[in-house]
């Protein structure tokens, strides 16, 4: 039995206040259960951090270098998100791919630098609506996930109902704020297919054991049903994130 993950990706939103503000909430919600993460932005974590000190909320940055250390202006690796108190990190979403044109190999050489760094990683994946038309979702979808853990070795996958280090968020690029969210069908058929690449990349313990989540306009409306799919372990959550009212119910469906 997976614990239920559910992650709000708070993009470029919000200032310094406001996400202090709203990772307390999030901190006093009573969450037995779910393990619910944070990705605020990289000014934020320190904050977002000291605020839900004590408590189980998980941190991470929504990204990180790809590089250890040195002469690459802009850039925040994974040792300095570790070294400040983030547990995770977020690598491959569609921004990423998308609008900063970030490649698999790109991506793959992050997750490493991540884990070393002693981070877990939430890898994601998802098609575009073009891919998706052409009857190539499988196909995009395990490219992703093959190409961003290529590499890693099993023992960063978990057993039983520990989770691991690795969690899978599953992502279709046409449902990322667009209020238009894949069908629970839609996306389990998706799930129980990255479930079986896994499978064969790893073995079945490793595959049972991954947090599979569903990311894509998920509101406190759909959320109930598409947690209650099996094979969707949670969600990750963009804007119903960013308000108190919309985010804990989402974890609430996830219970
Ligand atoms: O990382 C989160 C996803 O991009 C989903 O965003 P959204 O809930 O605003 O559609």
């Amino acid at each position: 039995m997976r614990t239920p993950y559910v992650a709000g990706n708070w993009k470029m939103n919000l200032d310094r206040r406001a996400a202090g503000e709203l990772a307390a909430a999030i901190r006093d919600h009573k969450a037995d259960g779910v393990h619910v993460g944070l990705f605020p932005a990289m000014v934020h974590l320190d904050e977002v951090i000291r605020q839900v000190a004590g408590s189980a909320v998980r941190v991470g940055g929504q990204n990180c270098s790809d590089e250890v250390s040195g002469a690459f202006t802009g850039e925040v690796s994974a040792g300095m998100l570790q070294d400040i108190g983030a547990t995770v990190v977020l690598l491959g979403h569609s921004e990423r791919r998308h609008v900063y044109g970030e490649t698999d190999e790109f991506i793959s050489r992050k997750v490493h630098r991540a884990l070393d760094a002693g981070l877990d990683v939430m890898l994601c994946v998802g098609e575009t609506i073009e891919e998706r038309r052409a009857g190539d979702t499988e196909s995009v979808c395990r490219t992703q996930l093959t190409a961003g853990l290529a590499g890693v070795d099993r023992s960063a996958l978990g057993t039983g109902s520990d989770g691991g280090r690795i969690s899978i968020a599953y992502e279709p690029v046409w449902a990322i704020g667009t209020g238009e969210t894949a069908s629970p069908q839609q996306a389990g058929a998706v799930h129980t297919y990255l479930r079986g690449v896994l499978a064969g990349m790893y073995d079945e313990a490793a595959a049972d054991a991954t947090r599979i989540l569903y990311g894509g306009s998920v509101k406190p409306d759909n959320a109930k049903e598409l947690l209650s799919v099996a094979d969707i372990d949670g969600a990750l959550v963009g804007g119903a994130s960013l308000k108190p009212d919309l985010f804990l119910p989402i974890i609430d469906a996830a219970l």
